[in-house]
């Protein structure tokens, strides 16, 4: 089969003229937003959005708005030659890949406006702002002002702030009928849902179950910053969460256990815990006891990289 080269886009205006030439066509477009260094996780999504439209658009994407000045924008991993082989290697290929150059750019220099990365009196800023808050002529924010409250935006002050704009930028620039996401991050997954919902975005979302690698390891590009040690530490976090899911189906169905025994295990391993939370699947509240519809969320450190996974479990 003739390998598809993915045509490459840089630029806002073009990608949208793209879409709506191809619209006044007849043609759907899915798309798949990512932040590159692409792995099997992410081509699944891509198999998933070829099911529902005519033409795929793969985002690749490393957004400053989501990263607090404390965290990783500056060692997330790259390889855009690379991805490009990996979406050439996908049967039917893609279409685009969108890499803007310019998502935040509004017509003046980055350089003129004075922005340095710093952190605010009383509160992290993001990468996208200066060290009071103020944004490079950016200061429009999607908040999913409860969805976003625990678990991850907890520890990432930012971070779903930034992933609903730079999403909602995305859908007005491409103007996509389907979007998928994984299930991986099964937070910004339903944050985005909800978005869309109360915003009456004209895009359906699909959430794309999680990939693991064959020892269990959920996918991640953070994972290649693990050390071997610290990558056969790390399979602790989806060890205890089979555990959990068979205990779970055993009758052990109180959550404080769980979670009790789950953090212990990770710790034991040598990862240091961000949040073991159980909490009901729409709602991410904390539920007490494993009921249909709860999903078993961790985020724990191995050495500098912060990994996240999840389970979603039934009662027995
Ligand atoms: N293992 C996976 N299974 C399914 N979907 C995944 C997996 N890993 C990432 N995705 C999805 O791919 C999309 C792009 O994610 P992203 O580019 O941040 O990759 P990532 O592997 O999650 O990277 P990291 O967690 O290191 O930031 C998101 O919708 C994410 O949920
Ligand atoms: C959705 C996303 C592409 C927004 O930057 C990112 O958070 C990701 O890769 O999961
Ligand atoms: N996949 C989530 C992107 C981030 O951690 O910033």
């Amino acid at each position: 089969m003739a390998l598809k080269e993915p045509k490459i886009i840089r630029n806002k205006e073009e990608m949208r003229n793209w879409s709506r030439t191809m619209r006044a066509q007849g043609k759907t477009i899915g798309l798949v937003p990512t932040m590159g260094f692409l792995h099997q996780g992410h081509l699944s999504l891509i198999t998933e959005a070829q099911k529902h439209t005519h033409l795929i658009v793969v985002s690749i994407y490393v957004n400053p708005g989501q990263f607090a000045v404390n965290e990783d924008l500056s060692t997330y991993p790259s390889d855009f030659a690379g991805d490009i082989e990996k979406l050439k290697s996908i049967p039917n290929g893609v279409d685009v890949v969108f890499n803007p150059q310019n998502l935040y750019d509004y017509g003046f220099e980055r350089e003129q406006s004075g922005v340095k990365k710093g952190e605010k009196e009383g509160g992290i800023v993001s990468c996208l702002e200066d060290e009071k808050g103020r944004g490079i002529g950016h200061e429009t924010w999607i908040r999913v002002s409860e969805l976003e409250k625990g678990m991850c935006g907890r520890s990432r002050p930012v971070f779903f702030r930034g992933v609903a704009t730079v999403v909602a930028k995305l859908f007005n620039v491409i103007e996509p009928d389907v979007a998928v996401f994984g299930k991986k991050d099964y937070q910004q997954w339903r944050i985005i849902q909800r978005m869309v919902r109360d915003l009456d975005f004209a895009v359906k979302v699909i959430g794309s179950e999680l990939m693991r690698d064959e020892d269990g390891l959920a996918m991640s590009s953070r994972n290649v910053h693990l050390s071997p040690q610290e990558r056969e530490q790390a399979l602790s976090i989806s060890r205890a969460l089979f555990e959990a899911r068979s205990a779970a189906k055993k009758g052990k169905n109180i959550c404080s256990e769980l979670r009790r025994s789950m953090i212990e295990s990770i710790e034991a391993a040598g990862g240091k815990i961000d949040y073991v939370e159980i909490v009901d699947q729409e709602s991410l509240e904390t539920v007490e006891d494993i009921k249909n519809g709860v999903v078993v969320c961790v985020a724990a450190w191995f050495g500098k990289v912060r990994l996240i996974d999840n389970m979603e479990i039934d009662a027995s």
